[in-house]
């Protein structure tokens, strides 16, 4: 699949399956003849049945999980929004080729195969200060990309990013989907700027709210003036996860902000989606609260790179495993309530 416009694009976000139900409730009903009082697994029950309704799967599987990172650079970094330069992009993407980076050692310990997909590296956004991020052409290739990175075959997908900057992108998009009064509420620290480092944050993040006025009403415009390709790819990602019937769970403040679009643009859009945890950054709770996405972990991470969900793969084998393996009352000889 290939959007060539805006039109085409939005037209598949509202064009979503809702996967099965039958599959869900099947999940359930054998959930209640396990040996354990009713309940008792509390939300790793409801991620078996989760991962039935989106693969579709009475007895679902994990047998192929992958965790994509999608990196990309920010024509906003010249306004001093990060504590760190903008080269540590590149140089990241070369510490994931070679196994040195977190995301290397969870993705190995979750049985997760890892992609790292650089946008134009070598070509940052515009700064949304002075003009929007991407060009129609630009958004819709970044789209592109993420969506045709996502396998039909994958029973369960990790998504993550990894872009020096984008923190304040991020901040910007949920300002502008969720309430541009506030800025200063969704925006923290990303990497650790200090105190200078974050008004100028909000500073530019204001400006750009204040450029881009006329695009706020519409998800996608917001995406493309305020976003970036890493995040653009990540909302093409979760689109096409969604059209194959891949689970999808979700990192941190970036990747949450990355997607939400979708979720202004359907009402059920991120229904396939689980926040693996809640991240330092403080804006991530208040957008997660927004979308009604309920985190699985919080463990004060605030890295990136897919590392949140990648961990929180750990969780969903260990509900799957209760769920196939575990014996059922009859089974057992085990005397029932
Ligand atoms: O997604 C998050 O929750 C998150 C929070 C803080 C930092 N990050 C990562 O740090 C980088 C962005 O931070 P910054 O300060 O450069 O905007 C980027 O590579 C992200 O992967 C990510
Ligand atoms: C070193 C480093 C690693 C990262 N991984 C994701 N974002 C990052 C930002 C920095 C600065």
């Amino acid at each position: 699949m290939s959007f060539k416009s805006l039109d085409e694009l939005r037209a598949a976000c509202l064009d979503l399956p809702a996967g099965s139900f039958e599959a869900e409730a099947t999940v359930a009903q054998r959930q209640i003849t396990l040996t354990k009082p009713q309940g008792s697994l509390g939300r790793l029950e409801e991620i078996a049945g989760w991962l039935a309704r989106w693969q579709s799967r009475d007895m679902p599987k994990l047998d192929r999980v992958k965790t994509i990172i999608f990196a990309g650079n920010h024509g906003v970094t010249t306004q001093g929004v990060s504590a760190y330069p903008a080269e540590v992009t590149v140089q990241m993407v070369k510490n994931f080729a070679n196994g040195g980076a977190a995301i290397n050692q969870l993705a190995r310990i979750s049985n997760a195969e890892l992609e790292v997909i650089p946008l134009d590296l070598d070509q940052p956004t515009a700064d949304f200060t002075q003009a929007p991020a991407m060009s129609e052409a630009e958004f819709l290739a970044a789209i592109n990309t993420g969506y045709e990175a996502v396998d039909k075959n994958l029973d369960l997908i990790c998504l993550g990013e990894m872009g020096i900057g984008n923190t304040t992108p991020a901040a910007a998009l949920a300002a502008a989907l969720f309430g541009s009064d506030d800025v200063q509420n969704w925006t923290g620290r990303g990497t650790g700027v200090d105190d200078a480092g974050l008004k100028r944050k909000i500073a530019a993040i204001e400006a750009g709210l204040a450029r881009h006025k006329a695009a706020l009403g519409n998800p996608l415009q917001i995406a493309a003036c305020l976003g970036g390709r890493e995040l653009a790819a990540i909302l093409g990602a979760t689109l096409a996860a969604r059209h194959h019937g891949v689970p999808v769970l979700l990192d941190g403040f970036v990747c949450t902000a990355a997607i939400a679009p979708l979720a202004r643009l359907h009402q059920q859009g991120l229904a396939h989606v689980l926040a693996a945890h809640v991240s330092a950054e403080p804006g991530h709770h208040r957008l997660l609260e927004a979308l009604e996405l309920k985190p699985l972990l919080d463990l004060g991470m605030r890295l990136g790179e897919g590392s949140g969900a990648c961990l929180a793969v750990n969780l969903v084998r260990s509900a799957l495993e209760c769920h196939v393996r575990m014996a059922s009352f009859d089974e057992a000889g085990v005397s029932e309530s």
